[in-house]
């Protein structure tokens, strides 16, 4: 069964010569509590890049272009003792868009210095991925999560 797919995307700025990143505490749903960057569910009949078009402007009131997300990868999440949370997520970066991130339902965004990254606030695999993302690399990685539903076990690799 593929897994269901959802998306994520982290704003990236410059400013006084530190690179930030947008995250923001989860207020609803998988996560919850947890800094996450946007991004969620992907609609029927749309594609990642569409999605995430859509979530950072629901999550953030922010306008990107399609042709602004840089696509860095595909991250997969199984969790074998709560296989409704597995899921797969393609990741973007975007240093380009309209607007200032303000308050939303889902979370409220907060820029973070990427030597500040609140990694104890976050999904136990951001440490293991987001710092080469946000240095320029693409990632493909499979987690696999605990009976904690929070622990990454261990991680598969991904078939050629
Ligand atoms: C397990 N380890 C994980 N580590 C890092 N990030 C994770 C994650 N698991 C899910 N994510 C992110 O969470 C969002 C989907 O969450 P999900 O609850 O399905 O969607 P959300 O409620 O936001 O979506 P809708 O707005 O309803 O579409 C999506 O960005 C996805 O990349």
């Amino acid at each position: 069964m593929p897994l269901p797919q959802v998306c994520v995307c982290y704003l990236v700025r410059e400013r006084a010569g530190v690179t930030e990143v947008l995250l923001g505490r989860k207020k609803h749903g998988l996560g919850v509590g947890n800094f996450v960057g946007m991004g969620g569910k992907l609609e029927p009949g749309e594609t990642a890049t569409d999605a995430a078009v859509r979530e950072v402007f629901e999550e953030s009131g922010v306008v990107v272009d399609a042709s602004a997300l840089e696509a860095r990868g595909l991250l997969s999440y199984h969790f074998p003792h709560h296989e409704a949370w597995s899921q797969e997520s393609s990741v973007f970066v975007c240093r380009d868009w309209d607007g200032e991130p303000g308050p939303s339902d889902e979370l409220d965004p907060e820029w973070f210095a990427l030597s500040s990254i609140p990694f104890d606030e976050m999904w136990d695999d951001a440490r293991m991925w987001l710092p080469q993302v946000l240095a320029g690399a693409s990632v493909r990685r499979i987690f696999v999560f605990g009976e904690d539903l929070a622990t990454v076990v261990s991680e598969r690799s991904p078939v050629a």
